[in-house]
């Protein structure tokens, strides 16, 4: 049993060590939210939103994520007790998946730090070593795209996604290729497509992809499945991703052959195990995409990244490819291409924030 005492809503600024592009906007820094949940017995369990301060990625921000924990959410567990983390109510709540997230994984660390478990294994993760990949976003030149690549093969990732859009991408293709022939390479174009593009898109099959990446509109699962249908990459839907009934209707208008799974996506552990499971019976592998989270959204991805179905390398690698100083010790670090966390209770890592605005809900 875990009796929700009080709430605190810990909100600083994480600047990241690199400026990200994709092809709808760049990233300087995060606005991190940590919620920390302390239960009866005084024990801290930690969540994360992965929101931006603009809804860019979503229509979730930062401010509204804030603002639907202190108005919606808070009130639906403040000093309730649950017996498991898949009882808290906040099916009332329509969407808002990314603030229902930073609560939920708050819920989840506590109760496993209550059974003296690692989240992972909680969860029913079946290892805690995770391969990972790097993401790589667009760059200012080919050459330093290049440089960048091989910075992050020699740090052993086991596979660069390659951040594309219009104007950047077969020609950028064809030079990395020509580099790395035989590294596994997938790319993301985060909607910068349209179907009348097809002709364009069919000719990325020729660059040995292992994915393509959301290439149409966060809600069209009509043309992903006509692009699909022409194309041998399989695609792999993220922003269209935010709910069982997203996962049926792309499995059955064949949409995608792949999907990516974050857990601020989806509305937290237990929406992401049920999906897990239904891709799992139903042939279709997920993986772990990255939000540029802080150490603990970084640790709980990873988390649910130890599911038996997540079957490509994970998006978030080592804190220090994102930030000079994670919120979290140790921090991750990649070896051998993995993470490997650690076998102590809940998210496994302890819990330093920098100074911040600080919310008190009780
Ligand atoms: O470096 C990473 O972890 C992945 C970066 C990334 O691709 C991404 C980062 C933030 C929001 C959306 C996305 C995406 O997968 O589209
Ligand atoms: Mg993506």
């Amino acid at each position: 049993m875990i009796t929700i005492e009080k709430c605190i809503i810990h909100r600083f600024k994480m600047p990241l060590k690199h400026p990200f592009t994709n092809s709808s906007t760049t990233i300087t820094e995060k606005d991190i939210i940590i919620t920390e949940l302390i239960d009866r017995e005084g024990r801290s369990g930690f969540g994360e939103s992965v929101a931006f301060d603009a809804p860019w990625y979503t229509e979730e921000t930062t401010d509204t994520v804030a603002v639907m924990i202190e108005n919606h959410l808070w009130p639906l567990i403040r000093h309730r007790t649950f017996s498991h983390p898949a009882d808290i109510p906040f099916h009332t709540v329509h969407r808002n998946h990314m603030a229902k997230t930073a609560i939920e994984g708050a819920v989840w660390d506590l109760y496993a730090k209550q059974q003296q478990q690692p989240l992972y294994k909680i969860i029913g993760g079946q290892t805690n070593t995770i391969p990972v990949g790097a993401a790589i976003g667009l760059q200012p030149s080919d050459g330093l795209l290049l440089t960048k690549m091989e910075q992050a093969i020699r740090e052993g990732y086991q596979r660069i996604k390659l951040k594309i859009k219009p104007g950047h991408d077969l020609t950028l293709l064809e030079k990395v290729r020509s580099h790395f022939p035989d590294v596994q390479i997938m790319v993301d174009a985060n909607s910068a497509y349209t179907l009348h593009d097809i002709d364009h898109l069919k000719k990325f099959d020729d660059y040995n992809l292992m994915m393509i990446e959301q290439p149409l509109a966060h809600n069209d699962f009509v043309d992903h499945a006509r692009l699909q249908e022409q194309l041998q990459t399989p695609i792999c839907l993220d922003e269209s991703i935010h709910t069982m009934a997203d996962v049926q209707t792309a499995i059955q208008l064949k949409s995608c052959q792949i999907i990516s799974m974050k857990l601020g996506k989806v509305g937290g552990f237990t929406n992401a195990m049920r999906i897990h499971d239904y891709c799992q019976q139903h042939d279709i592998p997920v993986w772990c995409g990255g939000m540029f989270e802080a150490g603990v959204g970084r640790a709980q991805s990873l988390a649910l990244a130890t599911l038996p179905n997540f079957q490509y390398p994970a998006d978030p690698g080592a804190s220090a490819r994102y930030w000079r100083q994670d919120i979290i010790t140790p921090e991750v670090k990649v070896e051998n291409g993995c993470v490997t966390l650690p076998d102590q209770p809940g998210i496994g890592y302890q819990v330093q924030l920098p100074k911040s605005d600080q919310k008190v809900l009780t």
